[in-house]
């Protein structure tokens, strides 16, 4: 099976997204990313539409809070029957334990089968200059991030969002099944906006990504299918 691309639907509310997608071939089946912009907005019902039209789906809210109420919330995000959704390693081993046990009630909970829990990592808008500054962190980045993914791969997780040069060095730790998810992704000739760990889809192909994160380079183009298949022709070269 060819390794995901999805697409940040980083859009305000449903109709704006709605419109987006209808730029799509009726029938084409995406990967789709709900952040916290357009699931405070909607909250549960933009997961009902994206599943109506047969999209799959990587709800990210990036939980960061104490062990029983990050529990709490992923058993009521269990039960929405997605695939992917994402917790912050920074809040501790406990807390991703309590996550990954909050998660799996609520899939049970609902019989639908449980999301794959993601762990960040260090932020891809973060620079090693910046943690060490800010961050009072003394290590080096990809240390940084391969020591959130062990703690992650230990407390149950089933892989990491990291960017794509850390992806061999946590693989080589983890193993290839743990996955990957990189965004900050760029085609060579996008700008990097906000994103300080940016890599091309090819390259994050040839790093093993096991899957790639995209928004603005196709949600604000001008043709958006056509960006797309053009990221999604380069990611799937190797
Ligand atoms: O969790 C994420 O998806 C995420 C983690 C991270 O470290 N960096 C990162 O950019 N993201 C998300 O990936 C998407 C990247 O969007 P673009 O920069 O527009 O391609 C956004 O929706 C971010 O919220």
């Amino acid at each position: 099976m060819t390794k995901p691309l999805i697409i940040a639907l980083d859009f305000p509310d449903w109709p704006t997204a709605e419109a987006f997608l209808d730029q799509f071939p009726k029938g084409e089946h995406l990967f789709v990313k709900v952040g916290m912009e357009l699931f405070y907005k909607t909250g549960p019902d933009v997961i009902r539409a994206l599943k109506a039209r047969g999209h799959r789906i990587f709800l990210d809210l990036k939980l960061h809070d104490i062990p029983n109420t990050v529990h709490s919330a992923l058993t009521v995000i269990g039960q929405l029957g997605v695939d992917y959704t994402t917790i912050h390693a920074a809040g501790g081993s406990e807390m991703l334990q309590a996550g990954v046990a909050g998660l799996k009630a609520g899939a049970t909970k609902a019989q639908v089968k449980p999301a794959k829990l993601l762990a960040i990592t260090q932020l891809t808008s973060t620079s090693q200059s910046q943690m060490q500054t800010e961050q009072l962190v003394q290590a080096t980045l990809p240390e940084s991030v391969t020591n959130y993914a062990q703690i992650a791969q230990q407390a149950g997780c089933d892989g990491v969002v990291c960017s794509v040069q850390e992806v061999p060095l946590i693989h080589a730790q983890t193993g290839i099944d743990f996955d990957c998810v990189t965004p900050g992704i760029r085609p060579a000739t996008s700008q990097t906006n906000d994103q300080k760990r940016s890599a091309t889809p090819l390259a994050a192909a040839q790093a093993g990504s096991s899957a790639i994160v995209i928004g603005r380079p196709i949600t604000q183009a001008t043709n958006p299918y056509q960006a797309y298949q053009t990221i999604k022709a380069e990611w799937e070269q190797k």
